[in-house]
């Protein structure tokens, strides 16, 4: 076999291509027969040439070693929960806060509203485009070491999909189980014997927490990317939309229901027409994140002790759990 390194790389480039397509676009090209028949051809390339193994390949997305405990990693920045917002007054107070702040009006200040997805937050590190870390939330300090459980989940991209990679970039987001998934692994469950998970958020976040990544894998969990936590170099003066679309060309889900809106009359109705969706959507929602966009005024509103002044959660009313 003369190039194993040139058809190596192929099937890389093909098969990354197709995992980004599936799993974060919803929009499948290759057949899985077609799949994994190139990822089959890749694993034995593999094995006769393990020099030529790289820790980014798709091959190498499920570790075998289960892990002794989780090791802390202190979050650069804190990962900080959000203050809570009830109803329009509620929303029309944050904005009036935040307008005053910036000797603005409230109509004049553009926010983003994206759904407030019910999971496990957690935090993802690229260097030089390639992951090197990932972590829970924690107490949002300092959160579990979980990167070899984070790799097994296709829509979490093992190196950057653009050509121009940033030198540091964390992305944080939320890992979801989307229903239908959720009752397939307790049917699984019940029928083993095994543990039955009270809801999607629990069985996200222990699906997570499992010392082996192979049992991980299993679990049909997705990350959705809701920030940029750290860019280097970054994007200068940007948004938060602005980076989210850079995100989705870095190869990470983004919210399809990202909206850049202008005044709190209009946010508060886009948080009525979410709450009118909540549960055609496939996967559980809490609420509305409402962001401040423009990110200059959003490091010029900084933080109170434990939140943000630029942000605030729109929560819907809780919903009746369902008893499985
Ligand atoms: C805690 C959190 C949670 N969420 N969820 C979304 N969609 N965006 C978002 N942003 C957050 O925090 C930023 C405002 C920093």
């Amino acid at each position: 076999d003369a190039q194993p390194l040139e058809e190596i790389t192929q099937l890389r480039a093909t098969l990354d291509e197709a995992n980004y397509r599936y799993y974060v676009l919803d929009d499948p090209t290759l057949t899985d027969a077609d799949y994994d028949r190139q990822f089959q051809r890749l694993q034995e390339l593999e094995t006769e040439h393990p020099e030529l193994i790289t820790p980014d390949s798709p091959t190498q997305r499920v570790g075998a070693a289960p892990a002794e405990g989780f090791p802390s990693v202190a979050h650069a920045i804190p990962m900080l929960s959000l203050d809570n917002a009830f109803s329009r007054e509620d929303i029309h107070a944050f904005a009036e806060r935040v307008a005053e702040r910036l000797e603005c009006t409230a109509d004049d200040v553009e926010f983003t509203c994206e759904p407030k997805l019910d999971g496990a937050a957690v935090s993802l590190v690229y260097e030089q485009g390639v992951l090197v870390s990932g972590a829970t939330r924690g107490d949002g300090r300092t959160g579990e070491g979980i990167t070899s459980n984070l790799r097994t989940l296709r829509s979490v991209p093992l190196k950057l999909r653009d050509s121009n990679v940033p030198a540091l970039l964390e992305v944080r987001g939320e890992v979801i189980m989307r229903h239908a998934g959720f009752e397939a692994l307790n049917e699984r469950a019940r029928e083993a014997g095994s543990k039955v998970f009270a809801n999607p958020r629990n069985a996200a976040a222990g699906s997570l927490r499992q010392l082996d990544p192979r049992i991980t894998a299993k679990r049909p969990l997705e990350f959705h990317a809701y920030q940029a936590a750290r860019l280097e170099p970054d994007l200068g003066d940007t948004s938060h939309s602005e980076l989210m679309a850079r995100l989705a060309t870095l190869g990470f889900r983004a919210s399809s229901e990202l909206k850049v809106i202008k005044g709190p009359q209009a946010v508060a109705d886009y948080c009525e027409q979410l709450g009118e969706k909540r549960d055609g959507l496939g996967f559980d929602i809490d609420g509305v994140v409402i962001k401040v966009n423009d990110l200059r005024h959003q490091r010029e509103l900084g933080f109170v002790a434990r939140a943000p002044r630029w942000a605030v959660a729109f929560k819907f009313p809780a919903q009746e759990e369902v008893t499985t």
